[in-house]
């Protein structure tokens, strides 16, 4: 029987909320967080207080009875890294967020404000496919020196929906198939979907792949070095902002909306013209390295995220890539759905919800 299940997905500059009746979405809204209200908080977990208070706004405002809720699932954050699957909120998993044992991002308030809703109901709460599900073979975990080791953080939730969705659309299993999916928005994630499994992808938070509306990417590493050791007193956040917030398109253009880009290009601006077709670029060499990854038995590749609603941006990407295989476009993403998806067959009891130990995940095998 279909269950009513409250969806939260905390982003960077907005809190989406969904209620669910089975497949049927009953609402979604979004609260917006301005920049300059979310730089007030020192840390991330500091926004909790806020945004939970702005979220039991928004379900008094669509009249919300909560005792009507049979499950709360939040977006899954930087916890250790985990196997894929809907995970019940649990004590070892907030403390590990607090923590920020896989650092710091807005994902990692997800558990925390589905749990004070859950409670509230007297439900469980849950998050499905956090942003650290680790599928990575082997042979991807090497960085290139001991002292350290590649990490799986990308988009997961949103790359495992859109891979579900073309492989229906195909009328095969996920499972069975071998897939591109580049998630296209404020970061970039490129993986490699290998019979079901991300098998490889760049990290998107810690300045790997291509550059995105607000990130770096990877970077010249000495230059980088030589940069952070004479701006010290920038500290190690002040630091990660270059690579995770003020990189990217925002260093180049001072923007992160790819529209404002192209309204800038269609005004004759040539350096607005050069970056864009750099990030282009750079997406397409990503793509082409999970192509190799694949051995170029490739089904398709899923171009998703919000950079996917431009037509100039699939247009250009498409005149590099086009060769590797079929093209299919998800713009936008399916998060939501998502998270109400991993909750309902935990809720219908068609999949036992998986718990959270902490470090050292057996389905996650490290160097
Ligand atoms: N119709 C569109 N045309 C061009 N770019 C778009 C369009 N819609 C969204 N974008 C761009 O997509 C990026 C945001 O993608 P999105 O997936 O919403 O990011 P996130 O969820 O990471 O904030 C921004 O650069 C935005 O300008
Ligand atoms: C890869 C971690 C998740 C992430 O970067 O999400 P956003 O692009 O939504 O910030």
């Amino acid at each position: 029987m279909s269950k009513t299940v409250l969806a939260i997905n905390p982003g960077s500059t907005s809190t989406k909320i969904a209620l669910f009746q089975g497949q049927t979405c009953v609402f979604e809204d979004s609260i917006d967080h301005p920049a300059t209200v979310l730089q007030k908080y020192p840390k991330v977990i500091d926004q909790l207080e806020a945004r939970s208070r702005l979220l039991k706004q928004v379900l008094a405002d669509h009249q919300v009875s909560l005792v009507e809720l049979e499950g709360v699932v939040g977006r899954g954050g930087l916890l250790h890294p985990m196997a894929a699957g809907t995970y019940e909120v649990n004590q070892a998993m907030k403390a590990d967020l607090i923590a920020e044992v896989s650092g710091s991002h807005a994902s990692n308030l997800g558990a925390f404000m589905a749990e004070e809703i859950a409670e509230l109901a007297g439900v469980s709460a849950y998050i499905v496919d956090p942003v650290v599900v680790d599928e990575l073979q082997e042979v991807a975990r090497f960085s290139g020196n001991q002292l350290f080791e590649r990490r799986s953080i990308f988009h997961a939730l949103n790359q495992k929906a859109v891979a579900r969705k073309v492989a229906t659309q195909l009328n095969r299993h996920y499972e069975e198939l071998r897939l591109i999916v580049a998630h296209l928005g404020g970061g970039i994630s490129i993986g490699a979907h290998l019979n079901g499994r991300v098998v490889d992808v760049n990290n998107a938070l810690d300045g790997e792949g291509p550059f995105s509306p607000e990130r770096s990417g990877s970077l010249p590493m000495a230059d980088f070095l030589a940069y952070s050791l004479n701006q010290q007193e920038k500290g190690r956040v002040g630091l990660m902002k270059e690579l995770v917030g003020r990189g990217g398109l925002v260093s180049y253009l001072g923007t992160n909306d790819l529209r404002e880009v192209e309204a800038q290009m269609a005004q004759g601006d040539q350096r607005a013209k050069a970056v864009f077709q750099a990030m282009v670029y750079q997406v397409a060499k990503c793509i082409g390295e999970q192509a190799v990854v694949l051995k170029g038995q490739i089904d398709g590749i899923v171009l998703t995220g919000g950079l996917a609603f431009s037509q100039q941006f699939v247009e250009e990407l498409g005149t590099y890539i086009r060769w590797l295989g079929p093209l299919f476009i998800e713009p936008g993403e399916d998060e939501m759905n998502a998270l109400n998806q991993g909750a309902q067959s935990v809720l219908k009891g068609e999949e036992t919800a998986k718990t959270y130990f902490g470090k050292g995940d057996p389905h996650v095998k490290k160097l």
